[in-house]
């Protein structure tokens, strides 16, 4: 059975057509040729969204990729999701707008109680700061929070300035921020980070590098210190570059608790935390960001990873494509 589209491409039931409405430096990354390639041998293909034309005039799709926040865009698809609700959004919108408050972001991670997975998991202490900076002294202390104190924009929409983060070595220069902002513990953690990507039932955990540990009373006079996005580098680091034991990757068992616990509350599919574990050693761990359609491009194996995560879509709506059996699910996560 094949329907015509009205570009003239023939949607048959063997073919599950993904239309992607990304930005043109998310687009390089994530549809690579080799992705394409492998994806279309599987019976899934890729079409590009013209955000010039309305939705309604293009398609039909089986699902939507898409991460692009502006109104127009999310009226858009807003008025395509409710006269096309078989078509899967990747994701919903109103669950993107959770992850894109910083303290919003976390909560369903502090309700979690993962028992009998190898880790603690939690959040490290954090505050909203509002209004008069001059007030953000007391509200430290009134909260209880402990010095150094990460300073984080309140918003996390993908600009840079919601990525501009600071350290707080001091009370007094507290005064110096620019709200609203969450203020959050630093906890020491061996300069490592995990980043571990969801892509539907499947995790891979990377290793970043991350802040260095500090030691409170030896910054005190340092006051307010903006640092750069160190964990974003291209390439993971490789083994060697760090301390063995900071760089331990935490227990399986408890990524795929913590994944899928998340996947479902917060209702996205894909997504990516970023993990740290305290002391660097030990089994207590803290999430402290959640990332909508991270990069996955520079996941290992992500060409596979998600080919196999459409495939699933594609049988669940009834679609006879390919199978693909060399990807890793939940059982077999990647761990690189
Ligand atoms: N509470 C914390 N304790 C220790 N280090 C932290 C803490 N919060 C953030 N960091 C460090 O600061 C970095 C940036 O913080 P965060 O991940 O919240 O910012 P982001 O801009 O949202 O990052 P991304 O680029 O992943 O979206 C982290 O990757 C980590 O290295
Ligand atoms: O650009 P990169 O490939 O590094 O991807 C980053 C992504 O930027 P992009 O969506 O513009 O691509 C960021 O999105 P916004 O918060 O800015 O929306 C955020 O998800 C980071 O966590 C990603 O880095 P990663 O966590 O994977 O290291
Ligand atoms: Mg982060
Ligand atoms: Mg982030």
């Amino acid at each position: 059975m094949s329907i015509q589209l009205k570009a003239g491409l023939a949607l048959s039931s063997h073919t599950f057509v993904v239309g992607f409405a990304l930005t043109t430096k998310k687009t390089k990354s994530f549809i690579q040729p080799n992705f394409e390639s492998l994806a279309r041998k599987h019976g899934i293909s890729f079409v590009r969204i013209e955000r010039s034309r309305p939705l309604e005039s293009q398609g039909p799709f089986d699902a939507i990729l898409q991460k692009i926040s502006a109104k127009e865009w999310q009226q858009d698809l807003e008025a395509y999701r409710r006269s096309h609700p078989d078509v899967i959004i990747l994701d919903p919108p109103e669950c993107i707008q959770h992850v894109r408050n910083r303290q919003s972001m976390l909560q369903k991670v502090a309700e979690l109680d993962l028992q009998d997975c190898g880790g603690k998991v939690d959040i490290p202490k954090q505050i909203v700061v509002t209004g008069d900076p001059t007030s953000f002294a007391g509200s430290v202390a009134a909260a209880g929070l402990k010095l150094p104190l990460v300073a984080k924009p309140l918003v996390a929409d993908g600009t840079a300035k919601s990525h501009a983060m600071s350290l707080a070595y001091n009370e007094i220069c507290l005064s110096e921020l620019e709200p609203p902002l969450v203020l959050q513990e630093f906890v020491n953690h061996g300069g490592v980070l995990f980043k571990v990507y969801i892509v539907g039932d499947a995790n891979s955990v990377v290793r970043r590098f991350s802040l260095p540990d500090v030691d409170g009373c030896q910054h005190v006079d340092c006051g307010m210190m903006p640092f750069p996005r160190i964990s974003s580098a291209a390439a993971t680091a490789n083994e060697t570059d760090f301390e063995p034991r900071a760089a331990e990757l935490p227990p399986q068992k408890m990524l795929d608790r913590l994944s899928r616990e998340l996947r479902q509350k917060l209702g996205l599919r894909l997504f990516n935390l970023d993990i740290i574990r305290e002391g660097g050693i030990g089994d207590q761990y803290y999430v402290i960001d959640i990332n909508y359609f991270p990069g996955y491009g520079k996941v290992p194996d992500y060409e596979s990873l998600f080919t196999k995560f459409f495939v699933s879509l594609a049988s669940s709506k009834g679609k006879n494509v390919q199978n693909i059996s060399t990807c890793n699910t939940e059982a077999h996560a990647t761990r690189k």
